[in-house]
């Protein structure tokens, strides 16, 4: 709490009034991008990665304060723990050991109730590689002889963002000719309809994803599958051992619970089994990372675990002055507990990232959206921020408006890669004019000055000047960093994932709070199980509030029951 104490009186005293511009303008401007940016080479196939954190709202003094939080909240010691396989999810009792799953030291030892994860990790790694390896080059037949086409995931949450984001991600690493990937998640009969719509059932592969194989959708979602597969194959008109032969051959399943599995159907050894001390969010480098392997290969799947173990090892082995995560998580702490910032955004310049930030509103809000402290008391201060956004440039011509001119201050993360997989003309220079633009023009603003010079140069009247200047001046000072890759590779997107994931973490300690578990997930999905009965017929209910009540007989005075 001291700490807190010391940043709040830095706030007061300093913090509020710093400005970029200024800064950069100083003196000492010049070696302004020298003292808050980090060249960080994470591994040779990671290459660098870039952290431009000059662009944000802070002195050295800020930045040391920032530190000494970190280092008071035992960051370091609640890091190493949590890689050594400490429960620290206290309210589940589980490990959180995402980290192991990509962990490539041979001779790692990680012990979840004394015994080594490792090997049960490294079978599974294998079995995906074998899987993968014998459906892409059509050894695994479907079940009338002809190669697995396309492979569908049915899963949600992080049993589907992952993989989803991933697969887009990777895109360039695929080959459509080998295999197609397709993802159903949400329970609205749209999304399987649409998706099977134009798949062949004997060149299909599902993956049932789902850790606990009891979530209501995917469950559903995977019912409604097999009884396509199963009508489109002749239906009652094969026998129950072709049935059963069939579903062997397109459907596996991704999970920890082998006894809801079976009773599904699925074979044992059609099951990718991982553990519950992976949190579902964190999960896509587990089995759940299957339709990935299936997609690109699994060398590629490896590369990707690769580069967020080299991420882990400059997590665990970075002074956290220089540590990215740390300083990254770190900065969002300034914005969320001193500025009042509520959100967050991410804003990747590569289209092929276009699902990053709507992985991390899992990531991030379903570890930090959080109101309880480790000890069961009530927080006393603000925790996860709001994660949104959309790639550049397309978010400038749809949310920057409110970014530069509105009310309230949204700090940002930029991503980019110097390098693109589709070198087009002048598409990728164009592209980073605006990545280095924006983050210039949120920093430096426009004043009146320059604004007034503008608009005289344009020849406008001193009533239309006097008019249009208070809606043309950019206040500035709006806070940025700058992720730059050299290239998004399997590696290098693994690495800026863990990235992330380890931002999060650095975040629920210092709010004190358990990034691991979801109990906030449960109401909501009580209460529709105890509503979809009602549903089933036309009989007015007057079970729940009137409003609840009221939309319900709406429903069913207007379905078509
Ligand atoms: O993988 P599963 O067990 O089907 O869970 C899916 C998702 O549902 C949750 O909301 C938890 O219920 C997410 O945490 C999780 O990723």
């Amino acid at each position: 709490m001291e700490q807190f104490n010391k940043l709040k009186e830095h706030y007061e005293n300093v913090g509020k009034n710093i400005n970029m511009r200024k800064e950069f303008e100083s003196s000492d401007g010049v070696n302004r991008f020298k003292d808050f940016s980090k060249e960080i080479v994470i591994s040779k196939e990671v290459g660098t990665i870039l952290l431009d954190y000059s662009k944000n709202r802070i002195t050295k003094e800020t930045m040391g304060l920032l530190l000494d939080l970190a280092r008071s909240s035992k960051v370091e010691e609640m890091r190493n723990a949590m890689f050594q396989g400490e429960k620290i999810n206290i309210t589940e009792d589980r490990a959180v050991l995402h980290t192991a799953l990509r962990n490539r030291d041979p001779s790692a030892v990680i012990k979840v109730d004394g015994e080594n994860v490792i090997p049960s990790v490294r079978k599974v790694l294998d079995k995906m590689r074998s899987f993968s390896e014998r459906v892409r080059s059509g050894e695994w037949k479907g079940y009338t002889g002809k190669t697995i086409t396309d492979v569908v995931n049915i899963g949600i949450g992080g049993s589907d963002l992952g993989p989803v984001m991933v697969t887009q991600a990777l895109k360039n690493y695929a080959n459509d000719k080998v295999m197609r990937a397709h993802f159903v998640s949400n329970i609205d009969g749209t999304h399987l309809a649409e998706t099977v719509k134009h798949l062949c059932p004997e060149t299909t592969l599902f993956i049932v994803a789902s850790k606990t194989f009891t979530t209501q959708e995917t469950i559903t979602n995977a019912q409604s599958a097999r009884s396509w597969f199963l009508e489109k194959i002749g239906g009652s008109s094969i026998n129950a051992e072709k049935q059963k032969h069939a579903i062997g051959q397109h459907f596996v399943a991704l999970s920890t619970n082998e006894q809801e599995v079976t009773k599904f159907g699925i074979l044992k050894e059609n099951m990718f089994e991982f553990w519950d001390w992976v949190g579902g969010r964190y999960s896509v480098w587990s089995a759940i990372g299957l339709s990935v392997a299936l997609y690109v290969g699994m060398d590629h799947f490896e590369s990707f675990l690769e580069g967020a173990y080299h991420m882990d090892q400059h997590f665990i082995n970075t002074p956290l002055e220089s540590n990215l995560p740390v300083i990254m998580g770190l900065l969002g702490v300034w914005y969320n507990n001193f500025f009042g910032c509520q959100t967050q955004a991410i804003l990747p310049y590569d289209q092929y990232l276009s699902r990053f930030p709507a992985y991390f509103q899992q990531g991030d809000m379903e570890s930090n959206g959080k109101s309880v402290q480790r000890n069961g008391e009530h927080v006393t201060h603000s925790t996860g921020p709001i994660i949104w956004g959309e790639p550049g440039t397309n978010g400038q011509h749809a949310f920057y408006q409110l970014i530069h001119q509105g009310q309230k201050i949204i700090p940002c993360d930029f991503i980019a890669s110097v390098e693109s997989h589709n070198p087009l003309g002048k598409h990728h220079q164009i592209l980073l004019s605006n990545f280095f633009a924006q983050t210039e023009a949120l920093m430096k603003g426009k004043n009146q000055q320059e604004v007034t010079n503008e608009l005289t140069k344009e020849g406008l009247s001193q009533e239309k000047i006097k008019q249009l200047l208070p809606h043309k001046v950019f206040e500035g000072n709006r806070p940025t960093n700058s992720i730059f890759l050299n290239k998004l590779t399997p590696h290098s997107l693994g690495a800026l994932i863990a990235l992330y994931e380890h931002k999060i973490f650095v975040q629920g300690i210092i709010w004190n709070i358990n990034s691991f578990d979801q109990w906030g997930v449960e109401l909501g999905k009580q209460l529709a199980k105890s509503i979809l009965p009602e549903l089933s017929d036309k009989n007015q209910i007057s079970s729940h509030d009137s409003s609840t009540n009221g939309l319900i007989n709406f429903y069913k005075s207007n379905s078509k029951l």
